[in-house]
């Protein structure tokens, strides 16, 4: 079954300095989604982004806003990143105890629910949860860092998901983030996923080569 690549630079690679306009840059470079990847210095080691910075960014695009949360406990934040314009809302399973509760809270709240899956993560830990999801997010790294090398051992699980997907019938996003560039891509790509983070490969070059980059990504 063939499926059209989407596009989601990672802002945590973007020139913090000058955020909104790294965010209209990749905007008009022809992203599809903006995907903001959120830390708490606990459940990964490192501290990125908070629910008043997303705020911030919201009035920049009125593209898809792909909030990865990779924070513990995270029940707590949800309400505060859909206010602040989340479109899509991904927890990792870790991340609390209830994760079913989790998804409900997030679709309650009127947004898109995804799981992520560290790269240690089995693929069962969709099981019970698919006929409510909305994405899921293959970890092709550790979480907490740009710049690390795509661990291919996901592949497999991300041709897992893939069947899976397919036959659930439900429209999902199989996304695939960490360590994606213009070569990782394709295996992705062919494995099945149809949305590629990449921060990275995305903001090489300066804002006059991201069209170029997100092109490439996706295999044009
Ligand atoms: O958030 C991440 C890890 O937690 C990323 O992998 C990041 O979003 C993408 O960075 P890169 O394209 O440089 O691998």
């Amino acid at each position: 079954m063939q499926h059209s690549t989407l596009i989601a630079p990672s802002i945590l690679s973007a020139d913090f300095a000058r955020l909104g306009e790294e965010v209209r840059a990749v905007d008009a470079a022809g992203a599809d989604y903006i995907h903001i990847d959120v830390m708490d210095g606990h459940f990964v080691p490192n501290i990125t982004i908070g629910p008043a910075v997303v705020a911030a960014l919201r009035p920049h695009t009125a593209k898809v806003f792909d909030v990865h949360l990779m924070i513990s406990p995270v029940d707590l934040f949800i309400a505060d990143f859909a206010k602040a314009g989340a479109d899509i809302i991904t927890v990792h399973p870790e991340a609390g105890a209830h994760t079913h509760r989790t998804i409900q809270l997030i679709k309650s709240l009127g947004k898109k629910a995804g799981i992520s899956l560290n790269p240690a993560t089995p693929v069962e830990a969709v099981d019970y949860l698919i006929d409510d999801l909305d994405l899921i997010l293959v970890m092709s790294v550790n979480p907490g860092f740009g710049g690390q090398s795509f661990i291919r051992s996901q592949l497999d699980k991300i041709r897992a998901l893939r069947r899976r997907i397919d036959e659930s019938g439900r429209q999902i996003d199989l996304e695939v983030d960490g360590g994606i560039n213009f070569d990782t891509s394709a295996a992705a790509i062919e494995a099945g996923a149809d949305v590629l983070v990449a921060g990275t490969a995305t903001f090489t070059g300066g804002a006059d080569a991201y069209a170029g980059n997100i092109r490439r990504l996706r295999g044009a």
